[in-house]
């Protein structure tokens, strides 16, 4: 479920008026997704030639005033040649349009499609495509801090309560919180940054094959480590997503392909352990407080904080381990 607003035809043909695309010929709303409205939209093309784009309405989650950091960054991607949709601006150059309270954006649709079983080959892809990602953004020249740090972690946590956590898993509440003492204690500082993801799983990137289409959803994009950026995704590709087991193959292949185009540093290896395991600590966190806190009668599926519990506990029972030399 992803279209959470109604727009008639005629709003939609004539919010699309106010862009160089020509003339509406289709509006499908697109399922996946669960922050915003989203729909597929073809028009005749500024050369008559036929085009599609997406249109994203921004329900609850997004404040609007950080919608120009977004929109821009994408703009900034596209324009160093990373697989990211471009903003399409509307006829006065302005990034979003706003409908009733809504703000609402158009952008291009990329072709593609999200792998549920990545291969190698295609990990290795989508670590080159990250690394690019953070040589190209190095010099946009807007910040925004990290919504989602250890501090915001802390915060979910302890407004879940630990009984509520208990009930998801006995052992939850003490691994949460003795984890997230340790990694405050233990962040490092000084590592190399630029913008980040910081959401990169395999929902977020369309691939052909082996190719990398699209990298999209930067609505968590933020000023951060490029290191924990890695964590991130090599938390959310390198695991089944009960986070049962292990896929060495795909943790090689996803960090051999970052380090082909941008090699860590000592440093950033060093620190790979800690931030891996804060990487898992931000999804336990921000899963179990939607566990907890979203309605049963909501439409939206729920994702099982335990699965990033896995993650953490196994991080931390191989404390020596850095998702590189678990692998090397
Ligand atoms: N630029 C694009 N080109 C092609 N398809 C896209 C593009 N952007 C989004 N999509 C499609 O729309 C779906 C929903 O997009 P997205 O994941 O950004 O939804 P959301 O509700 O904004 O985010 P979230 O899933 O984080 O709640 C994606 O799964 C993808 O199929
Ligand atoms: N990608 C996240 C949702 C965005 O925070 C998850 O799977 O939990």
């Amino acid at each position: 479920m992803a279209v959470y607003t109604h727009l008639g035809a005629e709003e939609m043909a004539e919010l699309i008026g106010h862009f160089d695309v020509g003339t509406l010929v289709s509006a499908k709303g697109i399922a996946e997704g669960v922050s915003n409205s989203n729909w597929l939209i073809e028009t005749t093309g500024s050369d008559g030639a036929g085009a599609r784009f997406i249109l994203t309405m921004y329900e609850f989650r997004i404040d609007t005033a950080e919608l120009p950091y977004f929109l821009a960054l994408l703009d900034h991607l596209a324009a160093k040649g990373c697989p990211v949709p471009r903003t399409i601006h509307d006829r006065q150059g302005q990034l979003y349009r706003t409908i009733g309270d809504k703000a609402v954006a158009l952008i291009e649709y990329l072709p593609g499609v999200s792998v549920s079983q990545p291969t190698p080959d295609q990990a290795r892809a989508v670590g080159e495509a990250l690394a690019r990602l953070h040589l190209a953004a190095a010099d946009f020249p807007m910040t925004r801090a990290n919504a989602m740090d250890l501090v915001e972690s802390r915060r979910l946590l302890e407004s879940c309560g630990e009984a509520p956590l208990a009930e998801i898993d006995p052992a939850l509440p003490s691994l949460a919180f003795s984890q997230l003492d340790e990694l405050e204690r233990l962040w490092p500082q000084d590592l190399p940054q630029s913008v980040i993801h910081a959401d990169l799983f395999p929902d977020n990137v369309l691939m052909l094959g082996n190719v990398v289409t699209g990298l999209i959803d930067f609505y968590f994009s933020c000023n951060g480590f490029c290191a924990y950026d890695v964590a991130v995704t090599h938390a959310a590709w390198c695991f089944s997503p009960d986070g049962q087991s292990f896929d060495a193959r795909i943790s090689m292949a996803l960090l051999d392909g970052y380090e082909t185009v941008r090699p860590l540093s000592s440093d950033e290896l060093k620190a790979l352990p800690i931030l891996a395991r804060a990487a898992c600590l931000r999804f336990l966190a921000s899963r179990a407080y939607d566990w907890i806190n979203t309605p049963a009668d909501a439409l939206v599926a729920k994702k099982d904080p335990r699965a990033f519990g896995h993650r953490l506990e196994r991080f931390y029972a191989n404390a020596e381990w850095t998702p590189v030399l678990m692998l090397r």
